[in-house]
C-alpha cells in the first residue's frame, strides 16, 4: 500500500537530516533558541525552525518532497543569519552549515527521484 511505499522516503528524509546534525558541531541547531537565552528572539525571527522540529516533522510524514524538507532546512540557516552579526561564530557556522548541507540535500534529492 501507500504506506508501505512511504518508509523508504521516511528513511531517506532521516538518514539525509542525521548527516545534517552531523555537521552542527556544536549542536546550536538541534533545539528552538529559548526565550532564556534570547529574550527577543521571537520579536525578530517569526517562524522559528530547528533539527528537532524538523525530526517530528519527518517522522510525522508531514514533508511530502525533498523541496519541502529543504525549506526547512534553509530557515535554519536564514534565521541564523537574520538574527546573528555577521561577525558572530552562530552566522559562521550557519554559512558553513549551509555549503555542506545543500551537497548532502542534492544527494537526497537524486536518491529520492530513485525511491520516489
Ligand atoms: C542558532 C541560533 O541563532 C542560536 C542558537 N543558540 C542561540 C542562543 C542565543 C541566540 C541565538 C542562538
Amino acid at each position: 500500500s501507500m504506506e508501505y511505499k512511504l518508509q523508504p522516503f521516511i528513511m531517506l528524509q532521516r538518514h539525509t537530516l542525521n548527516l545534517l546534525q552531523e555537521k552542527d558541531a556544536e549542536d546550536i541547531f538541534v533545539n528552538p533558541v529559548s526565550d532564556e537565552e534570547a529574550p527577543d528572539y521571537k520579536d525578530i525571527i517569526k517562524h522559528p525552525m530547528c533539527f528537532s522540529v524538523m525530526r517530528n516533522k519527518v517522522d510525522t510524514h508531514r514533508y511530502k518532497t525533498m523541496e519541502a524538507f529543504e525549506a526547512d532546512f534553509k530557515l535554519i540557516i536564514h534565521n541564523c543569519c537574520m538574527y546573528n552579526a555577521k561577525d558572530t561564530v552562530f552566522y559562521r557556522e550557519a554559512l558553513l552549515l549551509k555549503e555542506e548541507g545543500m551537497e548532502i540535500i542534492k544527494d537526497a534529492k537524486l536518491i529520492a527521484e530513485k525511491v520516489g
